[in-house]
């Protein structure tokens, strides 16, 4: 029998790739049936046996559903690693995230987690700057990073866009980023925004004393011409590039984390679209996967949520997204569906907190990141009652109380930026 795919005592071996999925069996199909059936479609068989499967070749490649809990819907499957091209991101989600979700025995899917095993993970750089890069190349140490997305959206010239950047700069900002539909529209072409922005940012440079990062968004039609952007970058003087992590897609990730080591760019991930497929919790994919994903591959920093902002993600979903990203071994987690991985020296990413926050959240936001954490801003500083540069030196000062372990509220009697930021923001 060649479809003996459920393997209660199976052992994995070191160098299996563990999967965790969610199976939700469509009416008529049993759980066991399911698992079989998915297990087989990710890896060697078909829907009916086929003579050109020996039974030797099973042996040696079937995959092993050696977990299997009906009543919380969870199956976990061991691959042989001979079944993966060693260091392709996109051909290990071809196989255990690609026809699975589109069976009729399945109303609906979830592929929850990836162990990688450590042979698989060698042939993956991980992240070239990463968070301690990114520490060096801003020069902060010992405290969260400021940054904004220059507002609005689209639609400003790349002259009001670098002025936008100035003040933003001026007043605090470490980083300044495109937002994630920002990329070479007539009104704001690629080419001279970068060049205005990061001459703008030099000015502020030279006039704060600090290093300020300009992150311009190099997503494109093709990879091709996202190395060109990149190249622009680089030949600015730029340190930094940004991508729309869903839309560019895997090949396109795994191409530019090779372009992006060339120009001695560092790469900041947008995971704009992620949800499309990760929220739902009963089908799709995890985000903690998308951020492993992203980790492997190599990106410096990935937006993971706010847990106070306007995205959604409650606080435990998004801390096991941080400790995805940051630390060196994650233990398993069962609660979050999150597999033990260790991550073999590969170095940790930056950690950005962005969407929907305000410079009053910051004191929340560092009791739950604490410092390893760059916190993004673009309503909460171009809203701001005094302006762009106001609601930057208002995010400064809300994270020196906090730094300094003193009351938001107190430290704005002295301040003004976070005092018209609390008239603003703080619901009484
Ligand atoms: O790209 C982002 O992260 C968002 O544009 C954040 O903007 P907001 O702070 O205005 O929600
Ligand atoms: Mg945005």
């Amino acid at each position: 029998m060649r479809r003996d795919y459920i393997d209660i005592g199976y052992s994995p071996k070191d160098t299996d790739l563990i999967c965790e999925f969610h199976i939700e069996p469509s009416a008529g199909v049993n759980f066991e049936e399911a698992a079989t059936h998915m297990a087989g479609e990710s890896s060697i068989d078909s829907w009916t046996e086929i003579s050109t499967l020996s039974p030797e070749l099973a042996a040696k490649l079937k995959p092993h559903v050696f977990y299997l809990d009906e009543e919380s819907q969870t199956v976990r499957v061991a691959y042989s690693e001979d079944l993966f091209e060693l260091g392709s991101v996109p051909q290990v989600l071809s196989a255990v995230a690609g026809n699975i979700f589109s069976m009729k025995i399945v109303d609906n899917l979830r592929l929850q987690d990836i162990a990688f095993p450590g042979s698989m993970l060698r042939e993956f750089k991980g992240p070239n700057f990463g968070l301690p890069g990114i520490r060096k190349l801003v020069g902060v140490y010992d405290r969260p990073l400021i940054g904004t997305i220059v507002k609005p959206k689209v639609g400003l010239t790349s002259e009001k866009h670098a002025e936008v950047a100035y003040n933003s700069f001026a007043g605090g900002c470490d980083l300044v980023k495109d937002d994630e539909n920002l990329t070479d529209q007539k009104f704001n072409g690629f080419d001279r925004r970068a060049e205005l922005t990061l001459k703008i940012a030099e000015k502020a440079e030279v006039e704060t004393g600090e290093k300020k990062m300009y992150l311009c968004n190099i997503t494109a039609p093709t990879c091709k011409e996202m190395t060109r952007r990149l190249n622009v970058l680089k030949d600015l003087g730029a340190s930094y590039a940004m991508i729309d992590i869903v839309p560019v897609g895997w090949t396109a990730l795994q191409t530019l984390r090779e372009e992006a080591e060339d120009a001695g760019l560092a790469l900041h991930a947008h995971r704009c679209m992620h949800s499309a497929y990760t929220r739902n919790p009963r089908h799709g994919m995890s985000m903690v996967l998308v951020a492993k994903l992203c980790r492997l591959i190599g990106l410096d920093q990935l937006h993971i949520g706010t847990v106070v902002g306007k995205m959604h993600g409650e606080k435990h979903e998004v801390l096991s997204l941080r400790d995805e990203c940051v630390l060196g071994k994650v233990p398993a987690d069962e609660t979050q569906h999150v597999l033990a991985q260790d991550w073999g020296g590969l170095k940790p990413m930056f950690p950005v907190a962005s969407g929907g926050l305000a410079p009053t959240m910051i004191p929340d936001l560092y009791s739950i990141f604490g410092k390893d954490v760059i916190m993004q801003f673009g309503g909460g500083i171009h809203a701001h009652p005094m302006g762009t540069a106001a609601g930057a030196t208002a995010c400064r000062q809300a994270l020196d109380a906090s730094l300094e372990g003193v009351s938001m509220q107190d430290y704005a009697k002295n301040h003004t930026e976070l005092e018209a930021a609390i008239g603003k923001w703080l619901k009484k």
